[in-house]
């Protein structure tokens, strides 16, 4: 749909041709490219989503954070192929700085908790909802902007920050009706692929190029995982035997593979026990493929997924102990997920649990005569001090007040006649039950 030419002229725009401006100046509606708009039943989705990520977060004693949508691009300069790096939202800014629209939300958390510095005590308890871009080449039509939800936890060194990061994602599924029979949550530690690169004393420096290309598991074929790991230079032994460990999907078989003294067999092992303890065993599987694509993994990485596998990773994350010191800081130990608001849409679909968002109004106020508009105006205002959401309409057909009132779902109709007004009243309609009745104006709550 395009804006009609006339009123598209009161448009301020450069001279430069646009693609987002026809030849007769005519401006299309749509949104740029891979973003969205989100008209009103859209919002009240996407709003009650939120509200269940703001809930979760309350329950586990978060607090929450914001930060700026744009970002110093040095913050995501990173050198391991992540697809999230190549794919930067990045521009320069009429002061020359190097900017980007954040692609992701962690490196913003751990600059403000360096720039907090001594001012906070740990443990860090952070959550933040934002919007996060990548610039794709819209060869594959993909969104370019979601909202994230982001729970990091700074300064526990142990798994039990992982344990309470799954809790949380356990607990939201729970909210949104969603059972462990739909989803479940893979869990796996880069600490695995550690310990392999050791057994074949593979140097620690091409660790993080490894973990990039061996996220592309299941999504590549083994051809093309074998063959991206042999041009890092790693023998083929080694890469059938990272292969082989990463296709493990039982703890006690990666434990006869690594050995029990292992750190990653460890934490694993602790981790599950967390959660039979927290009640949500059911939920999580161990699954040696997870690696997750961020560079700055070091330790737990997990993924929640469909069981059904139409869909892809509905959330993610992981430990990140090292990241600080890429940034010049002290470490601090943390960990933390994103959770995108898109795919969880999708799942909800599929299940058909997406919740009811039509409209729901208190009270609708209708003077039934223009001289009628000033006592409207003042019922009007004295309910909505009492708390009642009161639609004030005007110029209207009674008989379209009575379609608008069950379009919006309004409770009450209250209707401002003469005949009542004159003896101070005004009637009332309860929409729901056709029971109508006079009452005192100033009696109205
Ligand atoms: O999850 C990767 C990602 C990052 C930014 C924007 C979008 Br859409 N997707």
């Amino acid at each position: 749909r395009f804006l009609s030419s006339a009123s598209s002229s009161m448009l301020t725009h450069g001279d430069e041709a646009s693609t987002h401006v026809d030849a007769n100046g005519v401006v299309d509606v749509n949104p740029p490219r891979g973003t969205r708009d989100f008209p009103p039943e859209d919002m009240r989705l996407r709003t009650w989503l939120f509200d269940q990520f703001r809930e979760v977060s309350r329950l586990m004693a978060f607090e929450e954070v914001d930060f700026p949508v744009l970002e110093s691009e040095a913050l995501f300069i990173r050198k391991a192929g992540e697809e999230i790096t190549q794919q930067l939202y990045n521009f320069e800014d009429k002061g020359g700085r190097r900017v980007v629209l954040r692609p992701e939300i962690t490196p913003s958390l751990a600059r403000l908790v360096i720039k907090q510095g001594k001012s906070v005590s740990l443990p860090l308890k952070w959550f933040t909802i934002g919007q996060c871009w990548r610039y794709e080449r819209m060869t594959r039509g993909r969104r370019r902007e979601h909202y994230q939800w982001n729970m990091d936890i700074f300064g526990v060194p142990k798994v039990r920050a992982e344990a309470e990061l799954l809790q949380a994602i356990v607990l939201l599924f729970q909210r949104l009706g969603i059972t462990s029979s739909d989803v479940g949550i893979r869990v796996s530690s880069r600490k695995v692929l550690l310990a392999v690169l050791n057994m074949y004393s593979i140097p620690e420096h091409l660790f993080t190029q490894v973990c990039v290309i061996v996220d592309k598991f299941g999504k590549l074929t083994r051809e093309e995982i074998e063959k991206e790991l042999m041009s890092t230079g790693l023998s083929s032994e080694a890469v059938q035997g990272i292969i082989e460990v990463l296709s493990l999907k039982s703890l006690s078989k990666l434990e006869e593979v690594l050995g029990s003294g292992v750190e990653a067999v460890a934490d694993l092992k602790k981790l599950f026990s967390f959660a039979e303890q927290y009640g949500y065993a059911d939920w999580i599987c161990f699954d040696a493929s997870v690696v997750r694509g961020l560079a700055y993994y070091t330790g737990i990485v997990f993924e929640a997924f469909d069981r059904e596998g139409k869909l892809r990773a509905i959330c993610g994350g992981g430990r990140y102990d090292k990241l600080l010191s890429t940034f010049g800081s002290e470490d601090i130990p943390a960990c933390g997920f994103g959770f995108g608001d898109a795919v969880i849409v999708e799942l909800l679909k599929e299940k058909g649990l997406l919740p009811d968002m039509s409209r729901q109004i208190d009270d609708i106020v209708f003077p039934l005569d223009e001289v009628l508009e000033g006592p409207a105006s003042s019922i009007a205002s004295s309910l909505r001090k009492k708390g009642r959401a009161v639609d004030l309409v005007e110029d209207k057909r009674l008989k379209w007040v009575f379609k608008h009132a069950e379009r919006i779902n309004a409770s009450r109709l209250i209707l401002v006649g003469n005949s009542e007004w004159e003896r101070g009243m005004v009637r009332v309609k309860i929409l729901s039950t056709r029971e109508e009745y006079e009452v005192k104006a100033d009696e109205l709550d």
